[in-house]
C-alpha cells in the first residue's frame, strides 16, 4: 500500500535515523541480584542452546535487526535485563543460558521461580525438538512446584523456515507431546500456551504482546475503554502500543488480524523515523516521542491510520475509514476522554513531558507489574 500523506506533528530530537536511536531504547543492565529490581516481576526466557532466546530479547527490546542476531555469542550466565526505565512494561527479562542445570546446587529455583510472572520456553522448530520437549517438561514441572501461578508460554520458534502446513503440523505435534508428558506426570492442571514465532516477522512481537497482556491486571479495563472509544468514534481497530517495543498491551475486543497489527507497527516505525530526520532540535536535545506526537497516514485504499501519544510510553494507533475521519473533531474529543481515563487507570502523577498533570480522581490502588504510576 502506498502512503500518500504523512502528517506527523512531531517534536524532539534524534541522533540517527534508525527506528529508534540508541538513547531511546531500553537500558541494559547486567545485575547480579540488584535489590531494587529484584522485586520486579520477571519474564524468564528458557530453552536449549541456540534456540533463539537472546535473539528474541534483543530484537523485541533492543531494536537489534534480525540479521545481526547471527553474530550473537552464546549466553553463559543469567542475563537480567531491566526494561522498566523506558517501557510501560515494568518487568525484568531474564535470559538463561541454554545449558542451565536444574540439579546444580547453585541453581536456586525458589529464588528464580518465586517472583516469576511468565516463563517463556523457546523451542527451535527447525531442529529436532525431542530433546527440547524433555527439557520443557523438566522446566515446567520444576517451576510449577515452586510457583503454580506462573504462566507457561511455549514459543515454537524459527518458523520462518517452515511451510504453512509444516508449521501447523509442528504446533499440533509439540502441543500433543508436551501435554501428554504433563498428563503422564499427573500435571494435567498445568496450562501451556503455544505460539508460532520468528524474529524475521511480526509474530515474535505479537506473541510477546500476548504474554505481557496476561500479566497486566488492568487488561479488562483497558479493553473496555478501547471498545467504548472506537464504538463512539467510527474506528475499526485500535491498539494501545508500548512504543519502544511495539508490544501492544491492549486492543479492542474485535479479533486481531496480523496485517492490521503489522500496519500499526510499521506506522510507529515511520513516525519515529520521520521524527529522527525532521524532529531534531537545534541543540540536539529533546525526545523523539512526546506529548505532541501525532501522525495521520492516509493510505490509497481509503484507510486512515491515526497515532497519538497517550503516555510517555504508550501510543494509541487506530485504523479507520476515510469517511469516519471526516468527524475528526469528534475523534479528538473522544481521544481526549480516553487519554484521561487511561491516566486515571494508572494513576499518572505527572504528564510524560514533565508538566504538572494530575488525574481528577485517585483510587490509591496499586497496579502490580505495570509501569503506569512512574510516568
Ligand atoms: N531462522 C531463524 N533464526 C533465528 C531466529 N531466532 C534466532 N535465530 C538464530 O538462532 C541462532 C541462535 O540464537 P541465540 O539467540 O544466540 O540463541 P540462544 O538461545 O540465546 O543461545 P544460547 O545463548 O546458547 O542459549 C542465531 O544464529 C540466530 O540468528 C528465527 O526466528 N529464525
Amino acid at each position: 500500500m502506498d502512503i500518500q500523506y504523512v502528517d506527523p506533528t512531531l517534536s524532539g530530537s534524534y541522533s540517527g535515523v534508525e527506528s529508534f536511536p540508541k538513547s531511546f531504547v531500553y537500558g541494559v543492565e547486567e545485575m547480579e541480584g540488584s535489590s531494587s529490581s529484584a522485586d520486579r516481576p520477571r519474564i524468564l526466557l528458557m530453552g536449549l542452546r541456540r534456540s533463539g532466546k537472546s535473539s528474541i530479547q534483543k530484537v523485541v527490546f533492543h531494536k537489534m535487526s534480525p540479521n545481526e542476531t547471527l553474530f550473537l555469542e552464546s549466553t553463559n550466565k543469567i542475563y537480567k535485563d531491566d526494561i522498566s526505565a523506558s517501557s510501560f512494561v515494568n518487568f525484568q527479562i531474564w535470559d538463561f543460558p541454554g545449558q542451565v542445570d536444574f540439579f546444580d546446587p547453585t541453581f536456586d529455583s525458589e529464588m528464580i521461580f518465586k517472583g516469576t510472572g511468565a516463563l517463556i520456553f523457546v523451542i527451535d522448530a527447525q531442529d529436532d525438538y525431542m530433546e527440547a520437549l524433555g527439557r520443557l517438561h523438566l522446566t515446567v514441572s520444576r517451576a510449577y512446584k515452586v510457583n503454580p501461578d506462573i504462566n507457561f508460554e511455549v514459543f515454537i520458534h524459527k518458523v520462518d523456515g517452515l511451510s504453512d502446513d509444516h508449521k501447523i503440523e509442528t504446533q499440533r505435534d509439540v502441543h500433543q507431546r508436551a501435554n501428554d508428558d504433563l498428563a503422564d506426570a499427573s500435571l494435567e492442571k498445568v496450562h501451556l500456551s503455544f505460539y508460532l514465532t520468528s524474529i524475521y516477522d511480526h509474530s515474535i512481537f505479537e506473541a510477546f504482546s500476548k504474554v505481557v497482556q496476561k500479566l497486566i491486571p488492568q487488561l479488562p479495563t483497558l479493553e473496555n475503554l478501547l471498545n467504548i472509544f472506537i464504538s463512539h468514534s467510527g474506528i475499526e481497530k485500535a491498539f494501545l502500543f508500548d512504543v519502544v517495543s511495539k508490544i501492544y498491551i491492549a486492543t479492542d475486543s474485535s479479533p486481531v488480524d496480523m496485517q492490521s497489527y503489522e500496519l500499526c507497527c510499521d506506522m510507529i516505525d515511520v513516525v519515529i523515523d520521520v521524527s529522527c530526520i525532521y524532529g531534531l532540535m537545534d541543540d540536539g536535545g529533546g525526545c523523539a516521542y512526546d506529548r505532541e506526537s501525532l501522525a495521520i497516514i492516509k493510505l490509497n485504499n481509503t484507510t486512515v491510520l491515526y497515532l497519538k501519544e497517550v503516555t510517555k510510553f504508550l501510543a494509541l494507533v487506530c485504523i479507520l475509514r476515510e469517511e469516519s475521519f471526516e468527524r475528526k473533531g469528534l475523534i479528538e474529543y473522544n481521544f481526549h476522554c480516553f487519554r484521561k481515563a487511561i491516566h486515571e487507570v494508572f494513576e499518572v502523577g505527572g504528564s510524560p513531558d514533565g508538566a504538572a498533570w494530575r488525574p481528577e480522581s485517585s483510587s490509591g490502588r496499586k497496579y502490580g507489574a505495570v509501569n503506569g504510576s512512574a510516568v
